[in-house]
């Protein structure tokens, strides 16, 4: 498999496979852990690795047996300290290869028959947000994608009805009893309100934003669905998806983010916004 020889090294496509693969994992532990406290944990130890092979190299063995037991024992601090990120990151590859709670994978492993499935329309839910803003309203909205979101409607009140602005409204009004907690939309419908979403433990959200929020990126770390929150202290939109929540959205932002992502080649057809 030789490809090429680099002054004295011979490099094959095995290697030019091995550094892509590297590559691709150094980037995706750098977008995990961007910003936090564990980047400059991670930073330190790859420094001190790399202290490590230039001191071996040197052949300066008492410190590179130091340096040797330092690293064993920094690999266990390192799963300590970066636990929360590590059960972001096997959430993110569970959610990625959730065979069970994606509907297509499921339609296609298990044979099940394609059965046509109504359109979610997300105009009422564009306008309702819109409202929602202008009032000061707070608002969270999950729209359903792909993966099965049966687990969080069971924790709300089942409501089961068309979708449409009015009623989305009603919900979130202050007086209604089910203005708390999150709404959720599948196949047209308003499946569920008053649902109790996952938390997001992600500690690069800015402070002034809350549990609506944390809750919102929780919920599309969790699941491959669209969440929108909509702030009742400044009214500001948010969508959170594929776990990364987008803050400060003008509405028009936010339709066209909601239509690319839901609307996807190889999806399920979930309709257009019409302006
Ligand atoms: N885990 C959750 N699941 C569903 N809804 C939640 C969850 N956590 C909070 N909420 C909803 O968010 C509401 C407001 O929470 P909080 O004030 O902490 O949010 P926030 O992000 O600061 O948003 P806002 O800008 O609207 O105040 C709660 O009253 C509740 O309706």
């Amino acid at each position: 498999m030789f490809l090429f020889r680099l002054g004295f090294l011979d490099v094959g496509w095995l290697d030019i496979l091995d550094i892509l693969l590297v590559a691709v994992l150094i980037y995706q532990i750098y977008n995990l852990l961007r910003g936090s406290v564990a980047s400059r944990v991670f930073v330190g130890y790859l420094l001190i690795y790399l202290l490590y092979l230039v001191v071996k190299a040197l052949g300066l063995n008492l410190l590179t047996t130091i340096l040797e037991y330092f690293i064993s024992v920094g690999a266990l601090a390192l799963i300590i300290i970066f636990q929360q990120e590590i059960r972001r990151f096997l959430l993110l590859i569970g959610k990625s290869t959730n065979v069970v709670n994606n509907r297509l994978m499921r339609r296609w492993l298990l044979r099940q028959p394609y059965l046509p499935e109504s359109i979610t329309p997300l105009k009422p839910i564009v306008d309702a947000c819109k409202t929602l803003s202008a009032e000061f309203s707070g608002g969270l909205i999950v729209i359903e994608r792909n993966d099965d979101l049966d687990k969080y409607v069971q924790t709300g009140e089942l409501i089961n009805a068309n979708l449409s602005k009015q009623l989305l409204l009603s919900i979130f009004s202050q007086y209604s009893p089910l203005h708390d907690g999150a709404v959720i939309i599948s196949n047209g419908r308003i499946v569920a309100a008053r649902c109790i979403l996952p938390v997001s433990d992600d500690d690069v959200l800015p402070p002034a934003l809350g549990f609506r929020h944390r809750a919102a990126l929780g919920m599309c770390e969790a699941t491959d669905a669209a969440v929108i929150a909509v702030s009742e202290e400044t009214g500001r939109l948010a969508l959170a998806i594929n776990g990364e929540l987008s803050t400060n959205l003008s509405l028009p932002e936010l339709e066209s983010r909601l239509d690319k992502y839901l609307n996807e080649p190889g999806l399920k057809p979930l309709g257009n916004i019409t302006p």
